[in-house]
């Protein structure tokens, strides 16, 4: 396997543009799919889970043309229409390629299997196959109950009443909300238990309504998608900058002392994980917003402690940040991050204490508490990009740090590396 010997950095200072949201690139590339006609897609990512979501488009008929730099596609949409596949429909361990196409393709009249890596068969789907059992569909599991694969026989779905519990993952929700316009009836979805990762409901929300349907939210709790809506092509749309990973930069500009602009994600951002700019600046860091883009300079870093609910994924930044941080950092209400790329919680822990900080691991809790002398390590990194990208903050902070299978960051950012050492000096 390969490692990578993160030399200490001295100072950051200077300009990132971020690339495309891996959460607007794959919903927008799905439903772009599902509409008539061709839609331009621009500052689309160019990473594995995108990948993945566009080899399953491929197989499914949908005809998708990008540029050299895999920034721009030209998505030629079938109005719901798709070729009976071949194969099944590999999606390795991207969230949000499994869980949408799921519902969509319960939606369907085709037949179709759909796998991805050993971790994705780790990874909870009974919630959402169990809401649209309740619809009607018809989905087998092929391996593990609640668990991918899965055998999906599409013989549409009428719609109607159904109940989603959304406390392991948001994405279910999302899943269903998208796939709801191929109903044929009027679909009201309820909440059972809290809904988790709530942000990104809102995302799902305004990515369908770019494409013409509306549903109507009462709280959070209740969802209805009016039938005979279906989704029309913005022709063309862009995708914001990634505004977790632009936590990564923030944290450094934070703990670093110099100076960083992020360019890509502002304050009218639709993505919930800007709010990571809100914690860092609680914490001591110096924000300036932009309509499109940010401006961090550091304070004198303080732990914080907080509910991190809102923002799963730019949280694990905040585990990293703490090293830098006087005092202790709570991260709260984080239960799933144990079902994500690896037990994040048990990961985080782990390789913390690696460094020399003292950590307690809670059920859905994590306490840093950071050392007095960083201690030089390897850090495995489980196959998680985040896990890779949140201890390149030791090198920001000034400690040598060997990170293992670097290019693991290609899940969501395949040149975080390089585009850190532009800012490095
Ligand atoms: O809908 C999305 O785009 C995502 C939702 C979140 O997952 P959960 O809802 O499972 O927390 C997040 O962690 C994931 O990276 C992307
Ligand atoms: C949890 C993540 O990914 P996924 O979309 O596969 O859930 C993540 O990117 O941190």
């Amino acid at each position: 396997m390969e490692s990578l010997l993160l030399k200490a950095i001295n100072k950051v200072n200077g300009s990132v543009t971020l690339p495309g949201s891996k959460s607007l690139s794959n919903r927008i590339l799905l439903l772009a799919a599902l509409c008539e006609g061709v839609t331009q897609v621009d500052n689309l990512l160019d990473s594995d889970d995108i990948q993945r979501m566009l080899e399953a488009l491929a197989l499914l008929g949908i005809k998708v043309e990008l540029n050299e730099t895999k920034t721009t596609a030209l998505v030629y949409g079938t109005g719901g229409k798709f070729i009976q596949p071949e194969q099944a429909l590999f999606l390795g361990n991207a969230g949000t390629a499994f869980r949408p196409l799921t519902a969509v393709l319960a939606a369907s009249n085709i037949d179709t299997k759909l796998t991805g890596e050993p971790r994705m068969n780790e990874r909870p789907i009974g919630h959402l196959v169990d809401a649209l059992d309740a619809l009607g569909a018809n989905i087998t599991y092929l391996e593990n109950k609640d668990y991918p694969p899965l055998k999906i026989q599409g013989q549409g779905i009428e719609g109607g009443e159904v109940e989603i519990d959304g406390s392991i993952s948001s994405q279910f929700l999302t899943a269903l909300l998208m796939a709801a316009p191929l109903f044929t009836n009027t679909t009201t979805i309820k909440i059972k238990g809290e809904l988790v990762s709530k942000p990104y409901i809102d995302i799902t929300l305004n990515v369908m309504k770019r494409f013409g349907v509306v549903v109507t939210n009462d709280n959070y709790q209740t969802f209805i998608i009016e039938k005979g809506q279906c989704y029309q092509s913005p022709r063309q749309i862009m995708v914001e900058g990634d505004a977790s990973s632009a936590s990564y930069f923030i944290a450094a500009a934070a703990i670093n002392g110099g100076c960083i602009e992020i360019n890509g994600v502002g304050k009218s951002s639709v993505q919930g994980d800007i709010a990571f700019a809100d914690v860092i600046e609680q914490a001591g860091a110096k924000i300036t917003w932009f309509d499109n883009k940010i401006v961090v300079e550091k304070g004198q870093l303080y732990g914080v402690d907080f509910d991190a609910n809102a923002i799963p994924d730019a949280a694990m930044t905040m585990a990293t940040v703490a090293l830098f941080a006087k005092g202790k950092t709570a991260i709260r209400n984080i239960y799933n991050w144990r079902v994500k790329e690896t037990d994040r919680l048990n990961a985080m822990a782990t390789e913390l204490r690696k460094v020399g900080a003292i950590v307690v691991e809670g059920h859905d809790f994590i306490e840093i508490t950071p050392p007095d002398v960083i201690e030089f390590a390897t850090i495995d990194t489980y196959n998680d990009h985040r896990i890779a990208m949140c201890f390149s903050m030791v090198a920001v902070g000034g400690h040598d740090i060997v990170i293992n299978d670097p290019k693991c960051t290609h899940k969501t950012f395949p040149t975080y590396f390089e585009t850190l050492a532009t800012i490095s000096n």
